[in-house]
């Protein structure tokens, strides 16, 4: 213990020393007087953004900054931690090494089947700064040294963290890794993987250490192209937002389904019908042939006055031009010049035939001269280009499908009825103009809003050539600094051999593109935030939780924002409850991958103990007598309860009372949540006025107030179900699979068949 303790105390000190000098840096660099030249700009913002990068990976690293050592037969001795930590020798030696490096990976592999080359792991615990615990595993049999730490409990580490009171924040785990979670976490990151699971087997909590696991190895790649988390909504990603800093990774972006269209936030509700309904694939064929329809023929001629007398749009000019614009196969915006120039050579014939005709049938009197001319008149004439407009208009994605919602077509009565929403009609401009900005969208606009933009493009030509003259503009600046800058490269984060896979380094500067995209960023601020605001953005990796929950649009949207198809998919199909859920994996992935996806399986329940998940598990399987539950991996004794009540509120305070949560909200160890159909949420909030309720529920707070959908993906010490029979049976699987420790079931009517054999509490 008093050497480890020596090891921590050095290798804190070596972090506050770190951390000393990059903070020092900052601020060197922020007072620093510059001469004005856009070059010293350069380097003081590359300065600054480096090391308070690394003051926050340093930071984020304090906790728990060391947790493992690693004892090999040939003599290495190696110390793992959250960040790889570097000597202040001439080698710079790895002080710690970060668990994502190859050498750590026996920490969560070996065996004593396959020691891999191991004589001892040790787990170290640490609170705060002091050496806690020891547990140490022998992996060579011949090794006879003994240390007194040696246990037969390897699992003691594992089932300390389980069984720890919950926060209502995710922890990382990087401390107790399991070997199949550890395969996962490493995969190479090309390719669709697809994670599936039952509850609480880690699918969400290893997909983001395989995140910060791909970054570690893919460190230049991913963190220009940002890695983007999915999740289903705004609490869960409060609820895992910490993991990722907390191992150091603060560059990925986080988003719900809903967030996936820049400039558009979702915050109406669809009825489940009409989610339904907008999800399925059917919709893109359904929008195709709607844009389709905005380009238009007119049945009598479009007369346009011209100052050498009437010209006459008519079906067949509309038509040549239509088909000739078409024929581009380009998106409807893109095609309007085509259209406008055939309608205006069109109607040029007319008045070439009409001025220059020669009564007698020989040829025009017009030279090309005069014909030219005529052309640029015609071309120029705002009453041709209001007849362009009116057959070819210029559209949005929000005025089409606001256009679309008001008056749905190509779908049958009911599924139109569904989706069908008032026009915003505006007096003054009309309706499509300006319904845009009064619509109010829904989660399953955003698949729409994106297809439409699909179809319709945008016309950013000049716009991405004006970004590129900058960048060769910021290459050129760049290899400037550059020349005056390599000599001072310094490494004080690595654990690989390998250059690119350096956790941090304050002066890696490789070369002048890689530098110019580093001041590109900084111009933006960083990668995330301008990938967020891009709709055309091709993220380097895509996480996608509850992934089963995503409808065949949403699918269509996030495959077009990874074109490279480098994805991890977490879910569970026996957890689905949108009604336009793709449900099964097959059926997501056929269109775009088909055939070469990876499926892997996690079977262990670290989340509900065995009592709790039988409960679960009978209910499924009134459903379905095969269903195979995940095996819990601790059981903990207490029974869960039902409680009939003919004032189910009331039953609900004190069943929350009797878990210590008191009036005022304080008072319980650890987290309890009260979950409810949504029909039963304002009776139950008025019996427990103290319970945390809403979009965004705080989840830190002592007792929260759910309804299943915001009940997924999360946990809690204790959950009090109410209502069972009131859920779909998706949504109740979840419910009951969401404590820690206790569960118990309030209700009036009937319970669900799987759930009447519950001890009735007392
Ligand atoms: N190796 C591990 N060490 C410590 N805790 C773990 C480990 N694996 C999983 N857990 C814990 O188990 C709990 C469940 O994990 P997680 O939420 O990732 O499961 P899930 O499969 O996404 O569940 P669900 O589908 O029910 O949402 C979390 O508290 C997580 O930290």
């Amino acid at each position: 213990m008093r050497h480890e303790q020596e090891f921590i105390d050095v290798l804190y000190a070596r972090l506050a020393d770190l951390r000393a000098e990059a903070e020092a840096a900052v601020t060197r660099e922020l007072g620093r007087e510059d001469d004005g030249t856009r070059q010293a700009r350069v380097e003081r913002d590359i300065a600054v953004f480096e090391q308070s990068a690394l003051v926050a990976a340093l930071t984020a690293g304090e906790n728990g900054l060391c947790f493992g050592r690693l004892v090999f037969r040939d003599g290495a001795d190696h110390h793992i931690g959250r960040i790889g930590i570097r000597r202040d020798d001439a080698e710079h030696s790895p002080l710690v090494i970060d668990w994502r490096a190859e050498v750590a990976r026996p920490f969560y592999l070996a065996t004593g089947h396959t020691p891999m080359g191991l004589r001892r792991r040790r787990h170290i615990t640490t609170s705060g700064k002091r050496v806690t615990a020891l547990h140490d595993e022998i992996l060579d049999l011949a090794d006879d040294t003994r240390t007194g730490f040696e246990g037969s409990d390897a699992d003691a580490v594992l089932l300390a963290s389980l069984d720890a009171a919950r926060t209502g924040r995710m922890h990382d785990i990087v401390q107790t890794i399991q070997a199949e979670q550890d395969r996962i976490i490493r995969a190479p990151h090309r390719g669709v993987l697809v994670v599936e699971g039952g509850p609480g087997t880690g699918k969400t909590v290893v997909a983001l250490h395989r995140a910060a696991f791909l970054l570690y190895a893919n460190r230049e790649h991913l963190t220009r192209r940002v890695v983007l988390v999915v999740g289903p909504n705004p609490a869960f990603l409060g609820y895992i937002e910490d993991v990722l800093p907390s191992l150091g990774e603060t560059g990925v972006l986080f988003a719900t389904p809903g967030e996936l269209f820049p400039g558009v936030t979702a915050t109406a509700i669809d009825t489940p019908a009409a989610a339904e309904v907008k999800g399925r694939a059917a919709m893109a064929e359904v929008l195709g042939r709607f844009v389709a329809d905005q380009q238009r023929v007119p049945e009598t001629p479009l007369v346009i006055g011209h100052d050498d007398g009437d010209l006459f749009l008519d079906a067949a000019i509309a038509e040549a031009a239509r088909r000739k614009a078409r024929a581009t196969l380009l998106p409807h915006n893109l095609a309007r010049p085509a259209f406008a120039s055939r309608v205006i050579d069109g109607l040029t014939e007319q008045l070439v035939d009409r001025l220059g005709a020669d009564p007698y049938g020989g040829p025009n009197f017009l030279g090309s001269e005069e014909v030219a001319q005529l052309a640029m008149s015609v071309a120029e004439s705002p009453a041709v280009q209001l007849a362009v407009d009116e057959l070819w208009p210029r559209l949005t994605p929000q005025g089409l499908v606001a256009d679309y919602l008001a008056d749905p077509v190509y779908l049958p009565d009911e599924d139109a009825a569904a989706i069908r929403r008032p026009a915003a009609y505006d007096p003054v401009f009309g309706t499509s103009a300006t319904a845009e900005t009064t619509v109010e969208w829904t989660v399953a606009d955003v698949p729409l809003l994106d297809e439409a933009a699909e179809l319709l493009g945008e016309d950013d030509s000049l716009a991405r050539a004006a970004a590129e003259a900058e960048r060769r503009r910021q290459i050129a600046y760049a290899q400037g600094v550059l020349d005056l800058s390599y000599g001072s490269r310094t490494q004080e984060f690595e654990d690989r051999e390998d250059e690119d896979s350096e956790v941090l380094s304050a002066h890696d500067l490789v070369d002048a593109e890689r530098l110019a995209a580093r001041q590109e960023e900084l111009d933006f601020r960083t990668s995330a935030e301008r990938a967020a605001a891009d709709r055309t953005w091709a993220y380097g990796h895509i996480v996608v939780d509850e992934a089963q929950e995503l409808s065949a649009m949403a699918w269509r949207l996030l495959m077009r924002r990874s074109p490279t198809r480098s994805m991890t998919l977490v879910g569970d199909p026996a957890q689905t409850s949108e009604p336009g859920g793709c449900g099964s994996w097959d059926r997501i992935l056929m269109p775009y991958v088909e055939g070469r996806w990876e499926r892997v399986r996690l079977g262990v329940n670290y989340r509900t103990p065995t009592e709790i998940m039988e409960v679960a598990a009978d209910v499924m399987r009134a459903g379905d007598r095969a269903f195979e539950p995940p095996e819990s991996v601790r059981s903990t004794g207490v029974k869960p309860w039902s409680r009939h009540a003919a004032d189910v509120p009331a039953a609900v305070a004190q069943a929350v009372a009797r878990e210590g949560v008191g009036a005022d909200g304080g008072g319980a160890a650890g987290r309890v949540a009260v979950i409810s159909p949504p029909e039963f949420l304002d009776a139950v909030a008025a019996a427990v006025p103290h319970a945390e309720r809403g979009v965004e529920p705080d989840l830190t707070r002592p007792l929260v107030l759910l309804d299943p959908r915001q009940a997924k993906g999360l946990e809690f010490d204790s959950v009090i179900v109410v209502e069972p029979a009131a859920f779909a049976l998706a949504d109740l699987y979840v419910a009951l699979t969401r404590a820690t420790q206790r569960l118990g079931v309030v209700h009036a009517g009937e319970l669900p068949a799987g759930l009447t054999g519950l001890a009735p509490a007392s």
